[in-house]
């Protein structure tokens, strides 16, 4: 795991504000020159502001005896600010989802939502793998019928890993795609059935009609949004798109292994206020990782 440079500038922050007064304004004045500098570790400019406003508030008129450690005061507010972010994002135990709707009515349904190119068919395949590792009769949809090869990758990673495969190829219409997987549910035929959708099609307006259509007919029971982490603030709004025009539960955020930064999980998780499920780690099959905010954080402040 890369250490994050973001770690190095909370750091610094962290240790100027301790030189100064506890009181709004020489508090605001140090935040004002630390936003920019987060935003350039991948955290977005309105999550900067917001948390150092927060942080503000916490910390802000707190009196510091004589042997207290002002900055351990700091970092314990900074990290216990975060820490309330992450839980109030809540969590989500993906597998006792599966197990308690396969009890209930045979299967389990996943439509994964995000830009194209961030990782999702990797991703899609990542989780059918773990799914089948668990025992579980997978059935992978390709429902992104509309990017060249995104077909033949999904089937590809579907016959590796042993997964039933639905597609009724390009240009057929993806919630037709959908609908014939979730079908493989109704019947008993799978009981994990995983949707991997396009990032792309013509108009950005069509592109969110196709996915809430996807949704409608396949009433998923969990909507993931992938997102790479080394796009960053771009990523950040990407999300926020698809979380007001189709909404998700929570989000898996790709290339973790790659991220020298480190603000995109914050960003993402301030934003939707939603929990971040997996990261992807790897390229290869294997490379997920279920997200723990504590190993975040311990990542960010220790
Ligand atoms: N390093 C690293 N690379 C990843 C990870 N996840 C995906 N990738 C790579 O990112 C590239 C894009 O992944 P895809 O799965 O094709 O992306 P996609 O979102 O399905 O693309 P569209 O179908 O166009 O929407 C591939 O080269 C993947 O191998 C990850 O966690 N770490």
């Amino acid at each position: 795991m890369p250490s994050f440079s973001l770690k190095n500038v909370l750091k610094s922050f962290v240790e100027e504000l301790a030189y100064t007064e506890l009181d709004p304004k020489a508090v605001e004045e140090v935040s004002s020159t630390y936003v920019l500098k987060l935003v350039e570790e991948g955290v977005a400019l309105e999550v900067a502001e917001s948390i150092f406003r927060d942080l503000s508030e916490r910390i802000s008129g707190k009196k510091v005896g004589r042997l207290e450690n002002k900055k351990e005061i700091i970092l314990k507010e900074f990290r216990r600010l975060l820490e309330d972010l992450f839980s109030q994002a809540g969590k989500i135990d993906i597998w006792q989802r599966t197990a308690e709707a396969i009890r209930q009515k045979g299967y389990f349904t996943i439509v994964f939502l995000g830009p194209n190119g961030h990782g999702k068919t990797t991703t899609v395949a990542k989780l059918a793998n773990l799914y089948k590792e668990k025992g579980y009769r997978v059935t992978i949809a390709a429902a992104d019928t509309f990017r060249a090869g995104a077909i033949e990758q999904a089937q590809y990673w579907a016959s590796k890993i042993g997964a039933d495969f639905v597609s009724l190829g390009y240009d057929a219409d993806p919630a037709a795609v959908a609908y014939e997987a979730v079908k493989r549910g109704e019947k008993g035929l799978s009981q994990v059935v995983l949707i991997d959708t396009a990032g792309r099609m013509h108009t950005k307006k069509n592109l969110m009609d196709e996915m809430r259509k996807i949704v409608r007919v396949s009433q998923p029971d969990l909507k993931i949004f992938v997102g790479d982490a080394l796009v960053g603030n771009d990523a950040v709004e990407q999300a926020k798109t698809f979380y007001n025009e189709v909404g998700f539960d929570g989000s898996i955020l790709t290339k973790f292994d790659a991220d020298t930064k480190g603000g995109a999980a914050l960003s993402i998780v301030y934003i939707t206020r939603k929990p971040i499920i997996f990261v992807g780690v790897g390229q290869g099959i294997r490379d997920l990782k279920e997200f723990d905010p504590e190993w975040y954080l311990e990542m960010l402040l220790d």
